[in-house]
């Protein structure tokens, strides 16, 4: 969490709290506002582990709004591709929760915060059942291995085409991002291994770290995660395409993993805050659901300290505040 979102800011007047946005005149100012308050926001660090990411310019910064209605607002650079990295990690679990049922998919991977970085090997080693939950590295490549098909690329295009129907078009691999995090990432090969010599791991390891790669490195723009989300705030279907991707069962067992752990280690000081499901990726997007109402997408790549978007989060919360969405709100009077 930024201490920028620990300060007591002026953020202005909530909209009433009703079961929709606020119409549609007020969410588009309200947009615009949100770039221009945090346009100028310096703070943050582009991510370089992945060495590809390096070459992101701190100055990118789109937002969208998109309503369970279909309506959609746009500000800035909210059709900039990015890779989607860890926020693939819900929308992969939804289609696995989908093809085996929640039940199994809870059991195999777990649904618990671990309260550490999004890439700790000690959270598997201090977990009983060396479970953990699909919003971390861990969690995410077991929740991968689990994805049905006869072999990798039927495995591959499960995941591809899936995420697709939550974006409502064809989503395509940045391939520099790919390559570049495929020589690099040893660590997510080693928590494979760890995984499976613990009996949590549910197809080859390395088939599974190269898939989970992949997905990272799927482009999106924030205009897709609004949309993603709007997917998952209207019960799984995806309100532009009006395709149904998943059933409503699975989106609120995935929301309450979000809500939990989508900002990991920083989860709770972000639900304090915030008080909606979110996910937030090493490349500067940063996704969040109002559930029934809509999603919201970031893309500001300087991050902080645990990985989550400077600017994704202080956009959220304003927008979370002015538009009314907050779960934890009461009813008018
Ligand atoms: N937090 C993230 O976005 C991490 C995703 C990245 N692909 C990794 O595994 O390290």
């Amino acid at each position: 969490m930024h201490d920028r979102l620990h300060a007591d800011e002026v953020l202005g007047p909530p909209a009433i709290s009703t079961g929709h946005l606020p119409p549609t005149g007020a969410v588009a100012a309200l947009v615009q506002e949100a770039h221009a308050r945090y346009r100028d926001v310096a703070d943050g660090k582009v991510a370089d582990y992945i060495p590809a990411l390096a070459k992101a310019k701190a100055d990118w910064f789109g937002i969208c709004v998109a309503g369970t209605d279909g309506t959609v607002h746009d500000v800035g650079e909210a059709t900039h591709a990015f890779s989607i990295q860890s926020i693939s990690k819900p929308f992969v679990f939804a289609l696995v929760c989908q093809a085996l049922g929640g039940g199994r998919a809870r059991e195999a991977v777990g649904v618990n915060a671990t309260g550490l970085p999004f890439n700790s090997v000690m959270a598997i080693e201090m977990n009983a059942d060396r479970t953990m939950n699909p919003m971390v590295n861990a969690g995410a490549i077991a929740t991968t291995s689990l994805a049905p098909g006869a072999n990798a690329e039927e495995r591959w295009r499960f995941i591809r085409e899936g995420l697709s129907r939550f974006a409502g078009r064809d989503l395509m691999m940045d391939e520099e991002v790919y390559a570049s995090e495929a020589a690099t990432n040893q660590r997510n090969q080693g928590i494979a291994r760890l995984l499976q010599g613990y009996g949590r791991m549910y197809s080859d390891p390395d088939e599974a770290t190269d898939i989970y790669t992949r997905q990272c490195a799927l482009n999106v723009t924030a205009h897709d995660l609004a949309v993603m989300g709007a997917t998952l705030a209207d019960g799984g279907v995806n309100p532009v395409t009006k395709e149904r991707v998943v059933d409503a069962e699975r989106c609120k067992r995935i929301l309450a993993v979000m809500a939990t752990a989508g900002l990991y280690e920083q989860s709770g000081d972000w639900l304090y805050e915030v008080g909606l499901p979110g996910k937030s990726g090493v490349a500067g997007g940063l996704v969040t659901i109002a559930p029934g109402k809509g999603g919201l997408g970031v893309f500001s790549p300087p991050l902080d300290d645990a990985g989550n978007s400077v600017r994704g989060q202080l956009v959220t919360r304003f927008l979370s505040e002015r538009l009314g969405l907050n779960l934890f709100a009461s009813k008018p009077e």
